[in-house]
């Protein structure tokens, strides 16, 4: 990992670093778009003809394979299924569920005047696509991670794309009882669930992490069709003074050896950590290859000349997931996916079991909200119930303010009724 000070001979190019870490998210997806372009027009042109091609390309999806992963097909998967999997899995499952039940908006009423009442209600979505990656390694966690928090919200049709997919994938998929599940991934599968094609029918929302051409893709169908965020190569900061060296360089390993493209940061102002923990990503690291590979090209230790220049920093990168050394921590910490407190919380056991979603968004989106949750399948639509004596009452002051804006229209809708 490159040791960067951010004081003294090398301030100009750690502040140059942090602009291009800043601009990253971005300049990833322009890199991929061109050739995603060409894959989300050719499968909304020719359906499922456009998605076998790229499907056939990428995945090795054979002729006339059917694109439906049967129900019977993952139940064999479920039964041949090591036990310890299984009950893993419905832990995990478990956690998600109730976390996901208590994340859920409620359905409530004010009274802002005597006779007037305002609101809320929750409603789901009629219907969501669920990205499962399976490029390097199959992921039936996030199975769990997007599909169950869909289910608690209450919506309809859940469908599940992921490429190639594993017998764990296929397995979680029993347990979440998931009905639709394509064996398609990739740019082409964000365009079907985003487009429609013969077998696959459009949904009004997809959701879920994947590599930078699914992000890509995710983020040019968003104009037509919702997606929760851009939930990319995995991010990695950790801020502390006082952390266990092999700990932090075990959590910086992890998360990198999800993608060349991932990134790891340690940010701290202590010299004597940045030491140590170089020295243990290298020893912890030298016999993971893709670790190795993002490591050696985006890890980073900053060293700041001061305790509150790290926190700022942190707060710039707004990093999918982010460990501090304690609970107070917590008070500085603005911009995140997820946030992880102390020694004893390696970032692994919330990307499965904890309960939080590990679906988290990346390239600075932390600024703009947290993980996958709940919210994001469900509408607050809100609600406004007047009497006469509650019109008669606030009504006015809506007439003076539509009056004001000139909008004798509205002005009068509401007069009529004073009447
Ligand atoms: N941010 C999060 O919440 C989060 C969570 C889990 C995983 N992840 C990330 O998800 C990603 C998973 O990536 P993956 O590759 O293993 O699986 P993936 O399913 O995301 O991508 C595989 C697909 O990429 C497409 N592809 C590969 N090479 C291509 C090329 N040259 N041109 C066009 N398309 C191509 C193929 O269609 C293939 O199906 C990793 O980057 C990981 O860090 C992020
Ligand atoms: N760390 C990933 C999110 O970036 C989630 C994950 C799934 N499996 C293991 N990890
Ligand atoms: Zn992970």
């Amino acid at each position: 990992m490159k040791l960067v000070r951010t004081f003294g001979r090398s301030k100009a190019a750690a502040a140059a670093l942090v602009e291009t870490l800043e601009q990253r998210g971005a300049a990833n997806t322009a890199k991929v778009e061109p050739v995603v372009r060409r894959i989300l027009a050719d499968v909304r042109k020719g359906g499922d003809t456009g998605l076998r091609k790229y499907a056939a390309k990428f995945d090795g999806l054979a002729k006339g394979q059917a694109l439906l992963v049967s129900r019977e097909e993952m139940h064999v998967a479920w039964d041949d299924t090591a036990p310890e999997l299984q009950a893993a899995m419905m832990v995990a499952r478990g956690n998600i569920l109730a976390f996901a039940e208590a994340q859920k908006p409620k359905e409530w009423t004010i009274a802002p005047a005597e006779g007037v009442k305002t609101g809320q209600i929750v409603r789901p979505l009629g219907s969501v696509g669920c990205y499962v990656p399976g490029g390097r390694y199959p992921l039936p966690s996030t199975l769990l991670m997007t599909v169950t928090p869909a289910q608690v919200a209450g919506v309809e049709r859940i469908v599940v794309c992921s490429p190639k997919p594993a017998r764990e994938t296929m397995a979680a998929a029993w347990l979440a009882g998931v009905t639709e599940f394509y064996r398609v991934g990739g740019a082409q599968a964000i365009a079907a669930m985003a487009f429609g094609t013969e077998t696959i029918g459009r949904v009004d929302k997809i959701v879920g992490p994947g590599n930078l051409f699914v992000t890509a893709a995710k983020t040019i169908v968003s104009t037509e069709c919702g997606i929760d965020m851009p939930a990319g190569p995995t991010e990695i900061v950790v801020t502390s003074e006082t952390g266990d060296a092999a700990g932090i360089a075990a959590d910086l390993v992890a998360q990198a050896e999800h993608d060349p493209e991932a990134l790891a940061i340690l940010i701290t102002s202590s010299e004597a950590l940045a030491k140590d923990v170089a020295a243990a990503v290298k020893l912890q690291s030298a016999k993971n290859a893709i670790a190795k590979q993002s490591l050696a090209a985006q890890g980073c230790i900053f060293v700041t000349e001061s305790v509150a220049e790290a926190r700022e920093l942190t707060n710039r990168l707004a990093p999918e997931h982010l460990t501090v050394d304690a609970a107070a921590d917590l008070k500085w910490v603005r911009n995140a996916g997820s946030v992880f407190v102390g020694a004893y919380a390696p970032q692994s056991m919330g990307d499965y079991v904890s309960g939080p979603n590990h679906v988290l968004p990346t390239g600075r989106v932390g600024r703009l909200r947290g993980g996958l949750s709940v919210m994001d399948f469900v509408k607050v639509i809100t609600v406004q119930e007047y009497t006469r004596k509650g019109l008669r009452k606030i009504g006015p002051h809506a007439i003076a303010l539509a009056e004001a804006e000139g909008l004798v229209g509205h002005a009068e809708s509401v007069r009529v009724r004073m009447r």
